[in-house]
């Protein structure tokens, strides 16, 4: 069984496919596919997987692959690179489509790869992980990463489909489950209260991968972000919402060195402290606060920074956050569960406290 669901962005409009046996299914991409050759970007630990039965989906077209190492520490100019090293090889047109098979990175990198190649192809996702189903597959946001700063280079480039098979998260190790949990935590934090409800109740069918909480969990996630993106594409306004968490987590996976920690891991003790921050600021209370983290370490996350991070060296490395607008920071904070706002607001001293606030994370 599979669903369907839409991102409304015009002539650039796409599908999400979310749904068991969808990946090995060539129906899953001829009416997507431009062109006659394909170039499959994926990684060391998920070609073994998968590669095979997407190339025998894809078998109609003239198929070629590219296998990069796999963890955020290869999100790099460098390894990105490749990807036209083989594409040009091959002597690749711009009648051709790349498919992301893998999680955050490799999704990330070969958008943005399609976003450039020939000043731009159209690609599709195939996320294999969680938090590339729920979050990073959807949405546009293409990238790699700078030593100075997490996504720092990159594109918006939207994908022709997200094919989303649910029957993937089966091979997933737990950790990256509970990093793509964090993801899916931040929508009920930021926009829907009786999602989060849904999701304290169901936290152990999550866990032990049951396939209806699972599928339940992806669809609203997507749901959520397709509804944002429709309405704010380019991050002019409310998409920065989709950052909750962000802002300190980027810093925390630049500070500890990229793949240190996993995103989702980052994201979850970040989450953490915009809801210290929030607290601070009046917004939250304190029950809301331990609601928040009993939540978030009962998906078997993090809730407390690495001991050896500064607060300054967390000031510095937020300082270069995209966010950033007229030399002023911008938060996203809560000001309950289930509804962000976006603000400059916040005075350094509140800053600099929740930043050396270990206890109370
Ligand atoms: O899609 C968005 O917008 C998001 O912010 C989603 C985030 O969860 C995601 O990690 C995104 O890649 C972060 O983007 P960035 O602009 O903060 O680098």
């Amino acid at each position: 069984m599979s669903q369907t669901l839409n991102v409304d962005l015009g002539l650039r409009s796409y599908p999400i496919h979310i749904g068991s046996g969808l990946l090995a299914d060539p129906e899953s991409y001829r009416p997507h596919v431009r062109g006659d050759r394909i170039m499959i970007v994926t990684n060391e630990t998920v070609a073994p997987l998968y590669l095979d039965p997407l190339e025998q989906a894809l078998s109609d077209y003239r198929v070629s692959r590219v296998v990069l190492p796999d963890g955020e520490q290869y999100k790099t100019m460098e390894v990105w690179n490749r990807i036209f090293d083989a594409l040009l090889q091959e002597r690749f047109g711009r009648d051709c489509t790349l498919v992301a098979l893998g999680g955050g990175v490799i999704g990330d990198m070969a958008g943005f790869a399609a976003a450039c190649y020939q000043r731009g192809v159209p690609f599709i996702q195939v996320p294999t992980t969680l938090l590339a189903q729920v979050d990073s597959s959807v949405g546009g946001k293409t990238g790699i990463n700078h030593p100075a700063g997490k996504n720092m280079i990159g594109a918006f480039h939207q994908p022709l489909a997200v094919i989303a098979d649910t029957d993937t998260l089966e091979t997933l190790p737990q950790k990256e489950l509970s990093a793509g949990l964090a993801e899916v935590l931040k929508y009920g934090f930021i926009r829907d209260a009786a999602f989060l409800a849904w999701l304290e109740s169901h936290m152990a069918e999550l866990l032990s991968r049951d396939p209806n909480a699972l599928s339940h969990a992806i669809k609203r996630s997507c749901e959520i972000k397709a509804l944002i993106v429709a309405e704010d594409e380019l991050e002019a306004g409310q998409r920065a919402l989709l950052n909750l968490g962000h802002t300190f987590g980027h810093a925390i996976e630049a500070g500890a060195g990229y793949g240190a920690w996993l995103h989702g891991e980052a994201v979850a003790v970040g989450t953490c402290m915009a809801a210290n921050l929030s607290q601070r600021l009046g917004w939250l209370e304190d029950k809301d606060v331990e609601r928040l983290r009993r939540l978030i370490s009962c998906a078997g996350l993090p809730t407390e920074p690495p001991a050896d991070l500064s607060p300054d060296q967390m000031l510095e490395l937020m300082a270069v956050d995209k966010k950033v607008l007229d030399g002023k920071m911008r938060f996203v904070l809560l000001k309950e569960l289930g509804e962000a706002i976006v603000t400059d607001e916040v005075d350094r001293d509140t800053l600099y406290a929740t930043l050396a606030d270990r206890r109370s994370l």
